[in-house]
């Protein structure tokens, strides 16, 4: 192999800036695959320099771009105060400038900013380039729902898997061991030259999804002969850490769609903890919750699911243990129901610029299954919206837990 590939990370969030921190740790040890600098996109902004001596000695004590403080001390200051990125991991402001003449994509941002950013990407990157998508969330546009990991493939033409698991970031960060999973079915090393005239040069967007929302094929472009094959055995080496412990698997759709809906049945706990209940009541919430998880794949992932991915993968239950535990929509939904506040409140109050996944997400489905008239099928997801609403209070949690045990039975 001549060409070493050129990883890039396009985030530089919580989770952005410690999967960037991974992937620079892994070049640096495989350079003879890699180029050794990541580059990290940055949403560029003026962060305060936190009152430490060292970092106010490297930046003083005037607000600085958070570019420039991610550079100057490798450390992203704002998202992940406290851990030391590699000094290969450069913060680069300027997007399309990122992602130019990168052979591996690495999206890793809140949803919410996903169908912007890849306006601005589109046209500026490699047509052989690979992606993984670590976004949580699902896009629903037009009554129609997609993962991310879709959306990259529809709107870049290039094929993208998905990277989702039990996995908080700043334990992440602090190095304490995990699990994750990437889904990963992309095309075989031999695959030709697209020349828009063979069926045989095309690719399933999604090898196991096609239905009407979905343009079913895309051309996609082969990574030439002289990279290292994308494949499982790469993004093992890329994404894999003595504390990351990464499993490969083919189910791209379920991964990504797990790492969405746990953040629905996450509030639902969170709720459950801020009334002081008690995990027997957050175990009944988290079992309906699963299940309309699981439903929910069932009904528009029929092909692409793979239901033991639930309970197979870190990306399936071990993440719903986490997040319904110690994630960030766990803990606002609970401080939302102590404070009598909304969580849209405590997530502008208590998180720093970070952005919770759950309630748009939350939304987002609930828009989506109210379109499909498929409502009454889905009663914890209902619920949840319905208090992000003020449409209903806690009080209405004893009914709906036996609604939901009858819906679901
Ligand atoms: N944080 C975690 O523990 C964790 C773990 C696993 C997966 N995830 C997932 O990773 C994804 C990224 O989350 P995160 O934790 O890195 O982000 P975050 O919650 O820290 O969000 C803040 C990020 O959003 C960026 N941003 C703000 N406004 C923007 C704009 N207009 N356009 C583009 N970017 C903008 C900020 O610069 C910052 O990088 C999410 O889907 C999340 O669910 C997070
Ligand atoms: O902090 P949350 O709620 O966004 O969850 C973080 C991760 O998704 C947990 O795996």
């Amino acid at each position: 192999m001549t060409q070493k590939h050129k990883v890039v990370v396009i985030g530089s969030g919580n989770w952005g800036s410690t999967i960037g921190k991974i992937l620079a740790e892994n070049t640096r040890e495989h350079s003879d695959i890699f180029e050794e600098d990541v580059s990290m996109w940055v949403f560029e902004e003026d962060v305060d320099v936190p009152d430490d001596g060292t970092l106010r000695d490297q930046l003083g004590d005037k607000p600085v771009k958070l570019t420039h403080a991610i550079n100057t001390t490798h450390q992203n200051v704002k998202y992940l105060p406290g851990i030391k990125l590699p000094d290969n991991l450069v913060a680069n402001p300027d997007l399309q400038d990122t992602v130019k003449g990168a052979t591996i994509l690495v999206f890793n941002l809140p949803h919410q900013f996903m169908s912007k950013t890849l306006e601005q990407i589109k046209g500026n990157h490699l047509p052989y380039a690979r992606a993984i998508s670590c976004v949580k969330g699902v896009n629903i546009s037009e009554g129609t729902v997609k993962l991310y990991s879709e959306l990259i493939m529809e709107k870049l033409g290039i094929y993208c898997g998905s990277l989702s698991g039990a996995n908080i970031a700043s334990e992440v960060a602090a190095e304490n061991l995990c699990e994750t999973t990437i889904g990963y079915d992309g095309p075989p090393m031999d695959y030709k030259q697209p020349d828009g005239s063979s069926q045989d040069n095309l690719i399933k967007v999604d090898k196991q999804r096609q239905s009407k929302s979905n343009p079913s094929r895309i051309a996609l472009h082969p990574v030439p002969q002289t990279y290292h094959h994308v494949d499982s055995a790469l993004l093992e080496k890329l994404f894999g850490r003595p504390y990351f412990n990464v499993q490969v698997v083919r189910d791209v759709s379920g991964v990504a769609l797990g790492g969405a809906l746990k953040n629905i049945v996450a509030l639902a706990a969170g709720f459950v903890a801020g009334k002081g209940w008690g995990e027997n009541t957050k175990a009944a919430v988290i079992r309906i919750g699963v299940l309309e998880m699981v439903r929910f794949g069932c009904l528009w992932f029929p092909q692409s699911v793979d239901e033991r991915t639930f309970t197979k993968e870190s990306a399936g239950i071990a993440d719903v243990i986490a997040s319904t535990s110690a994630g960030r929509n766990f803990h606002s939904a609970c401080h939302a129901v102590e404070q009598g506040v909304t969580v849209d409140e405590i997530e502008k109050k208590e998180l720093g610029g970070q952005k919770l996944q759950g309630t748009s997400t939350t939304r987002a489905v609930h828009e989506f299954l109210e379109k499909q008239g498929q409502l009454e099928k889905f009663p914890l997801f209902v619920f949840v919206y319905d208090i992000l609403e003020e449409r209903t209070t806690m009080d209405a949690l004893p009914e709906l837990l036996i609604r939901g045990s009858k819906v679901i039975a």
